[in-house]
């Protein structure tokens, strides 16, 4: 047994594909961003007032995912730290830290006070905050990337405390930097909310296939062996990726993947093949994630889409609402109206995981039919690995 562990770790140990792998990984930092100048400029030209010791104004940015912004926010902001010195910022995911708790206690850390895992409450925690803030009498940049996670979630209650800590603060200042995909995040905030936090605004553009294709050579020449990648694969990855919104991590993951697959395969170049065979790879790990983190009443619908398929090759959504309600029953679940699951259908049809046609049956009327637009294995693997209720009943 050892001996097929020490075959799979040499291949890795004496890669005849990567110099250093981790140079694409989503959170390597690279030292130059490249097709991001204006950003990084007028991302700086707004913070550099830290230099006079001033409070910078809030900033809010959006643009679609991998289009920088998070790797443009942490270059500028630890630069200007290595020159100037003289504030703190503290940079939090707010999908991952998604509490106002947590939030406000990793603001208390980066500036060196304790908190205990739970047990506070936020206005307490609010209060040691803003002591902590007073002590340091410093400019504090707080940046909260995902921050329309933490609204959905939470609501805008802490987004009002922070913009409005200022008044309470007197020795300090703070300013955040909210980041978001969600375009239209901003228009549902509580106005005196969004009028705090936009002070200042920066939309990324998405890459073009000619920009993805600089960033992608940047990156392969840092991580992979001297001819391992031509530059008509590095073409390649970069159009398919510009295709799918010019996102930047897309095409790092295409050629990262790609190259995985090559290793695996023990070849020594990586060729067209690998790339498709990642694009495939890619999308279905993309859809099991959608479909793994559905909400419960969307993950069934799906399901009756995929029962009922198995025996027609389009089902309307009438059809579709009876099999829900069957098998929501048969589980001893309750059922969502039929204008819900109408809603449901519409939302899986615009992430992409079935398609919906409107189709008019003359004195019936207009009706949907559906088709799956991905793979069903895919679909009921993600279905049954991610809800034991779901494996039973199709088990039995
Ligand atoms: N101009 C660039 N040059 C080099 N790498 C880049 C550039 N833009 C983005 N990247 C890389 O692409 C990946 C995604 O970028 P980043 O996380 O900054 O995107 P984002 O806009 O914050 O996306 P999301 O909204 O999904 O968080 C990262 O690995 C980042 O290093």
């Amino acid at each position: 047994m050892s001996d097929i562990i020490d075959e799979v770790l040499s291949s890795v140990k004496n890669s005849a594909i990567f110099k250093n792998r981790e140079y694409l990984l989503p959170d390597y930092i690279p030292e130059e961003l490249p097709h991001r100048e204006n950003e990084i400029k007028k991302l700086a030209s707004i913070l550099v007032q830290l230099y006079r010791g001033e409070r910078p104004s809030n900033i809010f940015i959006y643009g679609l995912t991998g289009t920088g912004k998070t790797a443009v926010t942490k270059y500028v902001l630890s630069n200007l730290q290595r020159k100037l010195n003289n504030f703190e910022y503290v940079y939090i995911n707010a999908r991952q830290t998604d509490t106002p708790y947590r939030i406000l206690a990793d603001i208390i850390e980066i500036l060196g006070d304790k908190v205990p895992f739970t047990g506070l409450s936020t206005a307490e925690l609010y209060r040691r905050m803003v002591k902590v803030l007073e002590r340091s009498e410093r400019v504090m940049i707080i940046v909260l990337d995902e921050i329309d996670a933490l609204v959905k979630k939470h609501g805008d209650d802490i987004l009002y405390k922070l913009t409005r800590v200022n008044y309470d603060v007197h020795k300090s200042k703070i300013s955040i930097v909210g980041i978001t995909n969600d375009v239209k995040f901003i228009d549902g905030l509580d106005p005196r909310v969004r009028s705090s936090l936009g002070e200042e605004e920066l939309v990324f553009p998405p890459y073009n296939a000619e920009q993805l294709e600089d960033i992608l050579k940047k990156r392969a020449v840092l991580a992979f062996r001297e001819g391992v990648v031509s530059e008509s694969i590095i073409k390649l990855c970069a159009a398919i990726a510009a295709r799918d919104h010019g996102d930047a991590r897309r095409a790092l993951d295409l050629l990262r993947v790609a190259g995985e697959i090559t290793e695996r395969e023990r070849k020594n170049q990586v060729g067209e093949e690998e790339v498709e065979k990642a694009r495939v790879e890619i999308e279905r790990d993309r859809v099991y994630e959608v479909i793994a983190t559905l909400p419960f009443h969307s993950k069934l619908v799906l399901l009756s889409i995929i029962k009922g398929l198995t025996k027609n090759t389009r089902l309307t959504t009438g059809e579709i609402y009876d099999l829900y309600r069957n098998i929501a029953t048969s589980m001893g679940s309750e059922f969502v109206t039929q204008r819900r699951a109408s809603d449901i259908i519409n939302e899986l049809d615009m992430m992409g995981i079935i398609s919906a046609r409107v189709v008019n049956r003359g004195r019936y009327g207009k009706t949907k039919e559906v088709v799956l637009a991905v793979d069903s294995g895919i679909v009921l693997k993600a279905l049954l690995e991610s809800d034991e209720r779901f494996a039973d009943f199709w088990s039995g």
